[in-house]
């Protein structure tokens, strides 16, 4: 077991055991006014400043770790200067994923998809609000994102129907959106709250904007990867509405902004969503 270090003395010990990149357990608990070195099981450590300053943000106080995976560790930090909202407390918490060294330019591409996709509108998925070198290690990279997404599951099926039918419905019109913007990503990874089914698509490291013109086989394969990754989240019984949803905002993007869906790219999701 790793322990994270540099506590002081009265603090609870907080342990992240982690194997590969698996976490096995974890407690979240990060003392006030302090900085903690959490040490991961890929050889990798990540300081967390309690608070974090960074140019252009708030203090950046009160980390909890969230998970960690392939790109880097990621925490949720309350923002200072805000007034907490009761009702909507996640509002004012901003994520933060500290990449591990091999990763800092995925995290680093992460950043820049997401800047693209807000200039293009795009729904149901995070905000890079600033990237910047993490101090213990300039090669590698930090990344602020909001929202962060309480309650949160990963599976449409854990939801009730009306969690299930709002998820459906963002997933699809998100889906449209990225595809006649070229961006695809081969890890799709939905965060949906479970109490509202607030969808929102995580973790873009491997995001990619391709390039106009003909496609090449490669992204036409990535293509394929995403728009069935996408589909395979949707509960047999959401098929109907899911493809309903899906054309209703291709149609609305083609007609308001004169952008349309590659010919390829409709091909392979006409084939996906087929329905008997
Ligand atoms: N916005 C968020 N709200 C709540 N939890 C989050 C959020 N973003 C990430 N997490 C948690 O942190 C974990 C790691 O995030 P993410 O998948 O983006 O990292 P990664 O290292 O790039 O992962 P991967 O190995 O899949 O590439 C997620 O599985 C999730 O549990």
């Amino acid at each position: 077991m790793i322990l994270p270090t540099g506590y002081a003395l009265s603090a609870p010990i907080t342990a992240i055991l982690l194997t590969g990149n698996v976490i096995l357990q974890s407690t979240t608990f990060i003392p006030s006014t302090a900085t903690t070195t959490f040490e991961f099981g890929n050889g990798s450590s990540v300081r967390v400043e309690n608070p974090m300053r960074i140019r252009g943000l708030p203090d950046l106080v009160e980390p909890h770790f969230l998970g960690a995976g392939s790109g880097g560790a990621v925490f949720s930090y309350q923002r200072q200067s805000t007034q907490k909202e009761t009702e909507h407390p996640c509002k004012d918490k901003v994520v933060v994923k500290f990449s591990w060294l091999q990763s800092a330019e995925s995290v680093r591409n992460e950043c820049k998809v997401l800047n693209a996709m807000e200039q293009r509108h795009i729904s149901g998925i995070e905000r890079c609000l600033t990237q910047l070198e993490n101090p213990e290690d300039p090669r590698r990279t930090i990344i602020v994102m909001e929202p962060v997404v309480n309650d949160a599951i990963s599976n449409l099926d854990e939801l009730s129907t009306e969690a299930a039918l709002t998820a459906t419905k963002t997933l699809m019109t998100t889906l449209a959106q990225m595809l006649v913007a070229r961006i695809v990503t081969a890890d799709v990874q939905p965060l949906i709250s479970k109490s509202t089914g607030k969808l929102v698509l995580i973790d873009m490291t491997e995001a990619k904007i391709l390039p106009e013109g003909k496609l090449s086989d490669i992204d036409v394969a990535l293509v394929r990867e995403f728009c069935s990754e996408v589909i395979s989240f949707i509960p047999d019984t959401f098929a109907r509405i899911a493809s309903e949803t899906f054309y209703e905002e291709l149609y609305r993007i083609e007609a308001e902004s004169h952008e349309f869906l590659d010919d390829y790219v409709r091909t392979i999701i006409e084939s996906l969503m087929t329905i008997e």
